[in-house]
């Protein structure tokens, strides 16, 4: 038997308003992920996609139940899960390189290591022209590009996504969706991957969790066997997606 790398268990996390009203976003959450998983999570808006990778992200606490990384309850940040956001989130005062290799620098690891690890991710990402430039002088797609090497460079073995490729126009999302793929078979890291994109869901998962409406509970997973790189064309693609589609439709109208 393979050991999860993650693993939520009776997992609730109830949020307490500012007028003192309890709003229950997680209830009895469980899975487990596996090293090298692909799991994208699809769910109605507000069914607690985002609380949960914050509690795995060591950024919010359970109410109940638990979270555990390779054994160890997750009650802070840990230096082997790292996260995207849907927002770039870059320091605009520093370049493309003193970005990517911001987790080095906590680190302490020295200037000229973290230069070659740096240009090694850049280079992975298809932007080692731009180790000197500034967000500002990026499009919105070089700069997720930048966080996602950022996320990479200390070579968490999980990497957790929010909605990644939310902002980005339909082009950009679909390259960068086979750049990520490519980096996932290339370092073997865990994702767990939130869209609200049933389409992007299938184009990069090995599994994918369906949520219920609030309070969010997995209602239903699927296994992505289709063969990759996937093809939309594909009647299997297209039938997966309707499936899917409709079990959200429940949900929205169930919320
Ligand atoms: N800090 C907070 N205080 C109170 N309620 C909160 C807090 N954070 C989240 N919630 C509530 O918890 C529920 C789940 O929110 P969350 O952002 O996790 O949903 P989501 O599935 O990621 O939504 P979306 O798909 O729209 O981004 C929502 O009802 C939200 O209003």
């Amino acid at each position: 038997m393979r050991d999860a790398v993650i693993e939520v268990a009776g997992l609730r996390k109830e949020f307490i308003t500012e007028r003192g009203e309890s709003v229950r976003a997680l209830d009895r959450v469980d899975f487990k992920v596996f090293h090298n998983d692909f799991l994208c999570i699809v769910g109605p808006s507000g069914c607690g996609k985002s609380t949960l990778l914050r509690i795995l992200a060591g950024l919010e606490q359970a109410s109940f139940g638990s979270a555990t990384f390779q054994g160890q309850v997750l009650t802070r940040p840990h230096r082997d899960v790292g996260m995207v956001f849907q927002e770039y989130s870059l320091f605009p005062w520093r370049t493309v390189m003193d970005n990517v290799t911001l987790g080095l620098e906590f680190r302490g690891i020295s200037e000229g290591e973290r230069r070659s690890i740096g240009q090694e991710y850049l280079r992975l990402i298809g932007m080692e022209g731009f180790a000197d430039a500034f967000p500002y002088e990026l499009s919105g797609g070089m700069r997720q590009r930048v966080a996602i090497a950022r996320a990479l460079a200390t070579e968490p073995d999980v990497l957790l996504m929010d909605e990644p490729f939310g902002a980005l126009d339909a082009h950009t999302r679909i390259l960068l969706q086979k750049e990520l793929l490519r980096i996932w078979e290339h370092k073997r890291t865990t994702i767990l991957f939130v869209t609200h994109s049933v389409d992007e869901a299938i184009y990069l998962a090995d599994r994918i969790m369906v949520m219920s409406a609030r309070p969010g509970r997995f209602k239903k997973e699927i296994q992505v066997e289709m063969a990759r790189p996937r093809d939309r064309a594909m009647p299997e693609y297209g039938r997966m997606a309707a499936s899917i589609l409709d079990m959200l439709e429940q949900e929205v109208v169930r919320g």
